[in-house]
Parts: structure tokens; sequence; C-alpha cells
């Protein structure tokens, strides 16, 4: 080991595997050259401790400043002194670390790809060989400050000073590392200088003058590359020393510097996708200035108008959740399933075959037949491709599935008091597609057994009436079904037709959606039992404090409506007294209107009852308030009934005009034509109206007979004492109808009506009603002949007879009618039919005949009026003209 020892010292990094050339020994240490352990070298720190004991390593000064590298000339004569190895002997190669003149490199350093911390310096190589970890040595040594470190370089370190091994160690290494820093570029330059000298010598005296001019430049040169490198040195440990800065410094956000609208141009809408922003932001880019206006002339500019505008918040700021929420339980599905019977009983409805008709320049857009309808467009029902067709929600669905998440857009979030929810990760559009809501087709007998039997103890239901009586079960299904409730939602549910099927899809509402605003849509629940109402945690201004049904739509009241509220049934419907009647019974909604008050009495502590009972009173109150409403109306209905009926009990008619009177008995005979479709209904408001006294008793006799089969008889009587008293009638003063009358016989036929009439019937009464005006004259008396001809009974031509009317015996089959309710009377045309009898009929009435319907608007003023100028378009077409007297027709000759 001595030998060994006595050894050229030259440690060598195991990962470096460079060799570092130290001070030459005296030849005196070298004595014993020749032994086998001087070329080896300490090459584990297991050998450390004899490497240090050796004094003459211990003498070692080790040269740590930047000019340390020795020249090669020395290096050389270094060499020259080194023992060699006896040829003669020496079987043996020396050690390549004994080798002082051979450079050795190492590939992964030269590459780059060298690993920078050595095992050796690792914490658990340190624990194990060395003496402590390296925690406990930075404790007692602490590390020295960028200035001291670099002072210390400048230093010559003597390893005598270093008491502790493992830092003797250290240093040596990192005095190593800065030499190799140092030496690649320097050793180069001091060769070119050294080359460069012996050129001189080699070209002797002559080019002395010349390479002595040249040495200088050199040697300047390198006095300026020695001086920058040092420079360069100091800049890279000030490199560093920001680099450990930025590392310790927490990272800031870009928004933070540049606020909220970074990265978005002026003209960014938020609500625009990002494509459609940066292809406006190009439009309009080269038109903005970029110098801000000063603020005292801006300000209220910038507040209003084009410069209001929207951000975009980076998702960092509200994204509240770094962390995806786990939803237990959930399985996911992402497109419809049926289970068990329901594929069976699944009625396949084939498509319209209705196709839009848009061209590429419309794009399907809001007037496309397709989308009106809430049908998908695709290749069988539109001409346009899927680039140019606008109406195609669920493809686009399919391909945002497949993109990123914020493509997708959608996540589930966690609400304080609702549970889970869903928050959109990017902005949506007014009435873009959100997400499907798809999950397991069900029977509803199915939904039954799973309500009672899976779902009994859950408080969260995931069911969805679908089409053809199924229920979509998204308790597996897609993200849509932690959508809440909101009585202000900001999107919508809707049903579309895709492919020829049933799709449910939730839609942005009308305000579109911003990025991280939570999605709602209003459940319109139906709890099935008030054990299941839930209190609603909308928060909105309009909450309706449960999650129950939406309130009917409070239309204006139409003057139908107005008569409709005020039957006997709805009344009773509203005050729920006829609880034990049929109809009460039999309406499911009237039963759980009852299952609640009955439960919000038993409840009183409930608060969730106090809701109820609070929407209870409110409707109650409206209830009162149209019960107020339609006594008045009965009133009306009184003294217009008995005016009407004492006129026919004493033969008078002082009440009825000559123009009123064919309107009113029209108008009996539709309110007699609703009796034959409705009888329960009739006898029902006859009941009714049997308490006006007993001149209603005489008509409910009436009425009764009709209904009993001699249905015209009453009329008939009627008709026949008005002929008796026609000329009486004639004289008198003609009173125009007063509101009330129309009330009355709105009345009568709205209550005959009742039973049948619905929003939708009216909607379609109305509707009938308006061809007329547009039917031309000529064909509206051909199909008044023919009805007359075809469908006139002779009890309804008796009741049809105008009773002022004198039968004309020329005009055989004409129909002739008055406008009713017209101010105006249109000009009849007079025709005597197969029975002898006449019929009145205007172009209106004709068509009247052939829908009984049309009875719901008797009465109407503009009809009349219409009437009349279709009757002078008539005659100046025709050029025939109407006797005022006569009521004929003559053709004329000017
Ligand atoms: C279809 S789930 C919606 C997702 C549900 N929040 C969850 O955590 O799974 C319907 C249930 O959510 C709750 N919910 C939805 N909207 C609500 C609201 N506005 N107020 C209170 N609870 C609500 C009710 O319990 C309801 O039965």
């Amino acid at each position: 080991m001595a030998d060994r020892n006595a050894s050229p010292t030259s440690t060598s990094s195991a990962d470096s595997c460079t060799t570092v050339e130290t001070a030459p020994q005296p030849p005196s240490r070298s004595s014993s050259a020749a032994s086998p352990e001087m070329s080896t070298p300490p090459t584990s720190l297991g050998d450390e401790a004899s490497v240090l004991s050796d004094p003459a390593k211990a003498d070692l000064n080790t040269e740590m400043n930047a000019a340390g590298p020795v020249s090669p000339a020395l290096h050389d004569a270094a060499a020259a002194q080194q023992p060699t190895p006896d040829a003669s002997t020496g079987s043996r190669r020396p050690a390549r670390s004994s080798r002082a003149s051979v450079t050795t490199y190492n590939v992964q350093i030269l590459a780059g790809t060298a690993i920078h911390t050595p095992t050796k310096y690792l914490e658990k190589h340190h624990k194990n060989v060395l003496h402590g970890s390296l925690e406990d040595l930075r404790k007692t040594n602490p590390a020295p400050s960028p200035k001291r470190r670099r002072s210390m370089k400048a230093k010559v370190i003597n390893l005598d000073d270093i008491d502790d091994p493992a830092e003797a160690q250290l240093a040596i290494e990192a005095a190593q590392a800065a030499q190799r820093r140092n030496t690649s570029r320097l050793d180069l330059r001091k060769e070119a200088f050294r080359n460069l000298t012996a050129a001189g010598d080699a070209v002797g005296a002559r080019g002395a003058g010349i390479l002595s001019t040249v040495r200088n430049t050199v040697q300047n040169a390198l006095r300026g590359a020695s001086a920058l490198s040092r420079s360069q040195n100091d800049q890279s440990d000030d490199a560093t020393d920001q680099e450990e800065k930025q590392f310790l410094k927490p990272k800031t956000k870009n928004w933070e510097h540049q606020g909220l609208y970074i990265g978005q141009e002026r003209t960014f809408d938020a609500r625009r996708k990002e494509s459609q922003n940066r292809l406006r932001g190009r439009v309009v880019k080269s038109k903005e200035s970029k110098i801000l206006p000063l603020p005292m002339f801006a300000g209220e500019r910038m507040l209003s108008g084009d410069y209001q505008r929207d951000f975009k918040l980076p998702y960092d700021v509200y994204n509240p959740l770094p962390k995806k929420v786990k939803v237990d339980g959930w399985t996911k599905l992402s497109r419809n399933r049926f289970i068990g019977d329901s594929a069976a009983l699944w009625k396949r409805e084939k498509q319209d075959s209705s196709s839009c008709t848009c061209s590429p320049e419309e794009g399907c857009g809001e007037a496309c037949h397709n989308r009106i309808m809430a049908y998908e467009c695709d290749e069988t029902n539109c001409k346009l491709t899927p680039e140019q067709c606008g109406n195609r929600p669920f493809a686009q669905l399919k391909k945002r599935a497949k993109g990123n998440k914020y493509d997708y857009g959608v996540e589930v979030m966690e609400t304080p008091d609702k549970g889970y929810g869903v928050r959109a990760m990017r902005t949506f559009e007014p009435h873009q597609i959100i997400v499907e809501y798809a999950g397991e087709i069900i029977t509803m007998e199915e939904c039954e057994r799973r309500m009672k039997q899976v779902y009994k103890k859950d408080k969260c239901y995931y069911l969805m009436s679908f089409d053809n009586k199924m229920i979509i079960d998204a308790t597996r299904g897609t993200i849509a079904r932690f959508v809440n409730h909101s009585c202000e939602p900001n999107c919508e549910m809707i049903k579309w037709t895709v492919g020829g099927e049933p799709r449910m899809a939730l839609f942005a509402g009308s305000r579109g959606i911003m990025t991280g605003e939570e999605l709602t849509y209003d459940y319109n629940f139906d709890p099935f039992s008030l054990r299941n109402v839930q209190k609603c945690c909308c928060g909105t201004e309009r909450c309706r404090g449960v999650l129950g049904p939406k309130p009917k739509h409070q239309a204006q009241p139409s003057l139908a409506s107005t008569f409709l509220t005020g039957t006997k049934r709805k009344l009773q419907e509203m005050f729920g007294s006829g609880s034990g009647s049929s109809s009460t019974q039999s309406s499911p909604k009237k039963r759980r209107l009852n299952g609640m008050n009955h439960a919000a009495l038993t409840k009183k502590e409930n608060a969730l009852a106090q809701n109820v009972a609070a929407q209870e009173k409110a409707k109650k109150e409206a209830a009162e308030q149209a019960a107020q409403k339609a006594s008045r109306e009965n009133r009306a209905l009184r003294r217009s009934s008995s005016m009407t009926l004492t006129t026919h009990r004493s033969k008078t008619v002082h009440t009825t005009s000559r123009r009123s009177l064919p309107s009113l008995l029209s108008k009996r005979q539709g309110a007699l034509a609703a009796t034959q479709r409705t009888p329960k209904a009739l006898t029902r408001q006859l009941q009714h109206k049997a308490s006006v006294g007993s001149l209603g008793k005489r008509v409910l006799t009436g009425k009764v007979a009709k209904l009993s089969g001699s249905r015209s008889s009453v009329l008939k009587r009627n008709v026949a004492a008005r002929k008796d008293k026609g000329a009486a009638e004639s004289m008198m003063p003609p009173r125009s109808p007063t509101p009330e009358d129309d009330v009355v016989m709105m009345d009568e036929e709205q209550e005959d009506e009742t039973i049948n009439i619905t929003p939708a019937s009216l909607r379609s009464a109305k509707r009938k009603t308006l061809p007329q005006t547009s039917l031309p004259f000529g064909s509206a008396k051909q199909t008044a002949r023919r009805t007359s001809k075809q469908s006139a009974t002779p009890a309804s031509r008796a009741a049809n007879t105008d009773p002022f009317e004198v039968p004309d015996s020329d005009d055989e089959g004409a129909v002739v009618e008055e406008a009713e309710g017209s101010e105006h009377p249109t000009p009849r045309t007079k025709r005597r039919d197969t029975m002898g009898t006449s019929t009145t009929a205007t172009p209106s009435s004709a068509k009247a005949k052939k829908t009984p319907t049309r009875k719901i608007a008797v009465g109407h003023a503009p009809r009349g009026r219409k009437s009349i100028d279709a009757t002078h378009v008539w005659e100046k077409k025709t050029g025939n003209v109407r006797d005022k007297k006569t009521g004929r027709f003559s053709k004329t000759t000017i």
C-alpha cells in the first residue's frame, strides 16, 4: 500500500474519466516507479482514507484558478521526468491514469448526455459511504454565497486546510470541473500560440519580424479572450443565480400582468367560436386604432356602445375545481339503449318525407323547414353538403365529442345545495346544441318497477318521459343527467328527430352560454306524489319554490276564453266544489291538487307545504276573481235570457231587429248543432240555466225536446209566431244588436261547445274562418247551392227560414242569407230550394254549413263587411246589379 501511495497522484472521476494532471512529482518520490501498485490510483472512495493519509498526497496542492492548466510544454517536461515503465520488466501495461500525457475523453460529456450528478454525490451514496447525509453536511457547512464561490475559485485551495474528508473530496471535484470548463477553449488558444512560436524558430530571423507581430496580435487576442472568458464565467454565474431565483419564485400567470382581455383582440366576442373571432379579428384589425383616447374624452364611450364588450376569464380563474370530480355510481352511456320490452314495443316511425328546400346561401338557417320541425338534416332530406348545412346539431355534437374536453365543453361540478351539476367549459351560441340526454329507454311499467324497488330510497331521479310513451332513465346515461333545474333556466331540453329516430338534447337558451356558467333547464317536474315534491334551490327571482310543474302560460284572455272561464264546469274545477263529481275525479291534475291540499293541512310545520299552500292561495284568489267575473256574466245572461224569452212569450218582437233575428236564429241553430254532438253537456248546461227561473224552464223543456228528436219544433213555433207579427215587427224601430245580445249568443254557444273546445280547437276554428275572406264569390255560391241541395234536411231548412223574407218563386234552389251579426246587411240572393223553403247563404255561411265549428265565430261584424265587398266584386264582375227592393239581380244594359 505504501508503494502504491507513492505513485503519481492523479485522481479521476469515475464518471467523467477525465484525467486531471497534477504537479509533477520529484524524482525521489518515483523511486519505486516500477512498482505495479504505482499504476493503480485510488478509484474508489474506499481508498480515500489511504490516499489522504499519504503524506505525499497531502502535500499536494491543487491549483484551482482559471489559468491553472499546465502548458503542454511543461506537461511534456514532466512527462519526460516521469518514470517510464521498464520495458524489460514491465510485462504489464501502465494504468491509463498514470499516462499523464494522455487525455481521455468521455463521450457522454462531449455529447452532452452525461448525468450531471455523479453517483457519489447522491444522497444515498453519501449516507452509506461518507460521513452522514448531504443534508447534514449542508447544515454544518452552509453553501457559500455566489460571491464567495467566485473568490474561492481564484484561491488555491490547500487540502490541508480542509478537515472534513468529504469536503476535501468535493473541493477537488469542483476544481476539476472548473478546470475542465476553462481548459478546452484556452488550450486551443495556447496551442495556437505555441505553434506560432515554433514556426518563428523554424523560419529563423528573416521571418521573425513578421511572426513577432503576429505573435503580439495573438497574445493580445488571447488576453482579450481570457478576459472575455472570465467575464463570460461571471455572466454565466449570474445567469445561474438568476435561474435559481426564477426557480424559487412562484410562477405568475400571464393574465395577472395583462388583464382579463389577454389574447383577445378588441373585436373578440366571447360568444363566438375562437375560429370565428380570429376571422373577424383579421377583417377588422386594420381599422383598429392602437392609441387609446384620453380617459377624459373616452370614459363614456368606453362604458357604452362598441367599447363595452364581454371578456372571457382564463380557465384557472373561474375554475374552482382543480380536480376532476369523480361521481360514484354513474355508469356512462353515450347513446340510448333499449332495455327489456321497450325495444319490441318501440314503434319506429318513418320520418316524414318532407325535405327542406334551402339554398347554399341560406345554409338551412332559421327558415329551414326541417329546423322548424326539429328534424335534423341529412343526405336524405337536405340537398346541401354538411359544410353548407347549418341544421345538423347532432352530427356537430358527434364531431365535438372526438375533440378535446374543451370542444366537448361540459364538465361535472359540485354545487353547494343541489348536489352535482354541469358547467360549461366553453361558450355556446344561442340555441346551439350542448349535450345529448341519453340513457336507458324503458317502458312505463319498468319505470314504475324501478321507482318502487330500485330507486325508492333515492333523492335524485334521472327519469325523463320520451317518445312512444317510453322513459329515458339516465341513471346510466350521459352527463346531461346532472343538469339541474332552474325556474329561470339558461338551456332547454328539446326532442329532435334524427334519421327518423327521436333524440333528446340540451340546447343553449336564447341568451347563449358563457364559459363557466352552470347549465340548467326547467324540469317542469311531475312529482307523482307529494312525497316526491322537492324544494327548489335555484335561487332565481322567479323561483317557484318547488321542483313542480310549470305554471300555465297566462295568456291575454280572449273574448272566447273569457266565456270559457265563466262556465259552470270550469268554476267547479277551480273551486274544487265538485270534488265528488266524476269529472273532477277523473282529472289526474285535480287529483294531485287535492292531494296536495290535504298534505298541506297535515304538514303544518313543513316549509315545503307552505310553498304549496302559497301557490294554492294564489290559485284560489285567481279563481275567486274568475268567479266574480263569471257571476257578472251570468247576471248578464239572465237579463238577456229573460228579455229574449219575454218577447217569445208575449209574442211581440220588440227586442230583436229585423237584422239581428236571423242571426240570432242561426246562432241558436249553431247551439243546436253543438247539442247534437254533446247532449250530456247540453243537459248540464240546461240544468244550470234552469235555476234562472220558470222562463228558463220553458227553454229547458224546449231544448230537451230537441234532444229527444223534435229539435226544430220550438224554433218552428217561434218562427211562426214571428211571421204572425211580421208586419208589426217591421214597423218597429230596428234595434241594433247590443253587446249583451252577443254575450248571450256567445255564451250559449260556448257553453254548448265547452266540452269539446280546447285552445287548439279554438285556434283551428279561427283558422277555418279566415279563408272565407279570400273565397271567390262564385265558387261559394256554388258550394252553398250544393250544400243546400245535398245536406239541408227539412228540419234544418225550416230552421233556416228567414221569417221576414217572402219566398221568391222565381229563383229555385237559391240560397239566401244575411251576414250574421252584421251591421250592414249583405245583399241576399234568394232562391227557392226543392222543398219550397228558402234558405239563406253568403259565401261564408255556405262554408259554415260544411264546417259546423265555425259557429263559434258567429256574430263577427267583419265577416259581414267582407261579404259585402265580395258581392260588389261579383256585381262588378258579372255585370249583374241587385235590385234593392226585390233583392234580385238583373243584368245591366247600358
Ligand atoms: C337529474 S338530477 C340532477 C343532478 C343532481 N343534482 C345530482 O347530484 O345528481 C335531479 C335532482 O337534482 C336535484 N336538483 C336539481 N335541481 C335542483 C334545484 N333547483 N333545487 C334543488 N334540487 C335540485 C334534485 O334532487 C333532483 O331530484
